[in-house]
């Protein structure tokens, strides 16, 4: 493993409900609610405070029936902006949160998904979310500080094509956006969060004692065949050819509060949710 001079850091943590404080307070993020199960419905509630929810079209839907047991939580949780090409969103919904004043974008374009108008809307409009935020209290690095981060919930469920797309998302943000504002983007399912390491050293912390996570990890060379080494992990490996058809690392298990892994190529990175983000 090489020194960890420009090491890329990863924080997964800052989303969750897990009881360390280091790991909660980081500056604003946006949260990206697709047109799926909003499964971790605490998580969501948590995020709420700290961030701009974007809603994808459909995605307005779910964040309007979370809460159709409890009709008076409905306007504590509005979406600052919902984008799409509004196939799919009800028009009870549309006409609900028009009333409350949520900006309503409307783009028919055909060639571009839904999820993927809100991103770019949502690089577009990084740095003004940002200055919206507070003076960030945390014990983020300082590259950390001046970035947007993205979680989009509802990541990687239903439809096979949809997931890929998400999964090209996260090999597409990072080219399409390189200002310094441009944040990570993270995949909220069910029962994971996932995310894109980059060529080189990573360092992610994920203290298991924190109870963000379990101890339950992945890496995955879905672009291209990597070769990997790792520090951290149950089953450590150095230098390793990974790539589908070969090896890959599954149902390994985070031994350390911040594991290393250096890789050749760009590979997907799984974390499994803790127990009390998992409703
Ligand atoms: N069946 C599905 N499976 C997985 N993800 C979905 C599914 N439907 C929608 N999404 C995600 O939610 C976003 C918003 O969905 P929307 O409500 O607009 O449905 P849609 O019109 O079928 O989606 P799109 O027009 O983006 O293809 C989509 O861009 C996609 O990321
Ligand atoms: C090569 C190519 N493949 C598929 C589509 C269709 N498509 C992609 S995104 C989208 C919007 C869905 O709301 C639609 C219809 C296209 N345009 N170009």
């Amino acid at each position: 493993m090489s020194p960890t001079l420009g090491a890329k850091e990863w924080y997964p943590a800052r989303f969750t409900l897990g009881k360390d404080g280091r790991c909660l307070k980081g500056n604003r993020f946006t949260v990206l609610v697709l047109n799926q199960p909003l499964a971790n419905k605490p998580l969501f509630c948590q995020c709420y405070d700290e961030a701009i929810i974007v809603a994808a079209d459909g995605g307005a839907n779910r964040v309007y029936d979370l809460f159709q047991q409890e009709k008076t939580e409905i306007p504590k949780y509005i979406p600052n902006v919902i984008c799409g090409d509004l196939d799919s969103i009800r028009p009870e919904v549309q006409e609900y949160y028009e009333a409350k004043g949520v900006e309503i974008i409307k783009d028919p374009d055909q060639d571009s998904t839904d999820m993927t108008k809100c991103l770019r809307y949502i690089r577009e409009r990084s740095h003004h979310f940002l200055s919206l935020g507070e003076t960030p209290v945390n014990n983020l690095s300082d590259s950390q500080e001046s970035r947007l981060d993205i979680a989009v919930f509802g990541g990687l469920g239903g439809r096979a094509d949809q997931a890929f797309s998400q999964i090209h998302h996260l090999y597409a943000e990072v080219r399409q956006d390189p200002k310094p504002s441009a944040g990570d983007l993270y995949l909220i399912t069910e029962e994971s969060i996932v995310f894109l390491l980059e060529k080189g050293l990573n360092k992610i912390y994920a203290p298991v004692a924190a109870e963000s996570f379990t101890e339950n990890v992945g890496i995955i060379p879905i672009g291209k065949p990597s070769v990997i080494s790792t520090r951290g992990l149950e089953w450590d490996v150095t230098n390793w050819p990974t790539e589908f058809g070969t090896h890959i690392s599954t149902s390994n298990h985070v031994k350390a509060d911040v594991v290393e892994v250096e890789t050749t190529e760009r590979v997907l990175f799984t974390l499994e949710f803790d127990k009390q983000t998992k409703m």
